[in-house]
């Protein structure tokens, strides 16, 4: 199949996943269309890290089936094609004395084994990946000395290494101050315009995310919305209140 046809980037056909007797994904259809900006969103406990590692083949769901541009996760190798930031990626040592170079480095060890060995080829993708996320004058400052939101377009460079097709966030705006979540935000719209990188991220910020992303789910246990995000900002707060199972403030945005 050729790389730019019309495949979902990620297909989900009626999954299911429980701890125990606990079911925290009940039947979930939903697909990310090739070039999409989804934010996932959902209360504390709606299952939204769990789809994830689903999605991930981290865990296996007791029902359903995901694909990845087509191919179901059992048959998928092209795990260059797909990248993940994890809400861990704030809890990177930053106390270890690496710089920001070679952290994006490691982004490229599943194809050189260790960076001592990289060409002048790996050199420049590195150093295009820490351009696009806008940190090239901190190239060779150490991990450690940076901000919060700093860090966290680090980790995403290193994500971007080994140039992905989808991109998937779990939360990474945590311990990110608000001004600088905006920035970020606005640095993921732009790879997606910009590069046609097909994102997904995972979020709380209701409010701030809808500015930016294409589509928006809302997740509690069950797919409660899945649209656009013209429909989901169409939705009543009442209705959008109802469908998350709890009274929500959505923020409104001074412009
Ligand atoms: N390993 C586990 N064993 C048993 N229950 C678990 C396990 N991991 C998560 N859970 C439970 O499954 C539910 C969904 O958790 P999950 O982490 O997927 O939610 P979430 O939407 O990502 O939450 P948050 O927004 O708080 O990060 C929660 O009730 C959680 O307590």
């Amino acid at each position: 199949m050729s790389k730019h046809d019309n495949t979902a980037a990620v297909k989900i056909e009626n999954l299911s996943f429980h701890y125990g007797d606990r079911y925290v994904l009940d039947r979930i259809n939903f697909e990310i269309p090739n070039g999409a900006f989804i934010g996932l969103v959902g209360p504390n406990g709606s299952g939204k890290s769990t789809l994830i590692k689903c999605i991930l083949g981290l865990l296996k769901p007791q029902s359903g089936r995901v694909s990845f541009f087509g191919i179901p996760l059992g048959r998928f190798k092209n795990w260059e094609e797909v990248g993940y930031v994890s809400q861990k990626a704030n809890s990177f040592n930053t106390a270890f004395p690496a710089t920001v170079y070679e952290v994006v480095s490691m982004g490229l060890f599943g194809k050189v084994g260790l960076f001592r060995f990289l060409t002048k080829k790996h050199k420049q993708k590195i150093m295009g990946a820490i351009e696009t996320v806008g940190m090239t004058e901190f190239t060779h400052r150490n991990i450690g000395e940076l901000s919060g939101g700093q860090q966290q377009r680090v980790f995403i460079a290193r994500a971007l290494v080994s140039d992905p097709r989808l991109l998937i966030l779990d939360e990474p705006t945590v311990g990110v101050d608000a001004a600088s979540v905006s920035n970020f935000y606005q640095m993921l719209k732009s790879l997606n315009e910009e590069k046609g990188l097909t994102l997904l991220l995972v979020t709380h910020d209701v409010g701030v995310m809808s500015d930016y992303v294409t589509h928006v789910a809302c997740l509690n246990n069950q797919l409660h919305f899945h649209g656009d995000t013209k429909e989901f900002k169409e939705i009543s707060k009442e209705g959008f209140s109802q469908m998350y199972g709890h009274h929500v403030h959505v923020l409104e945005h001074l412009h």
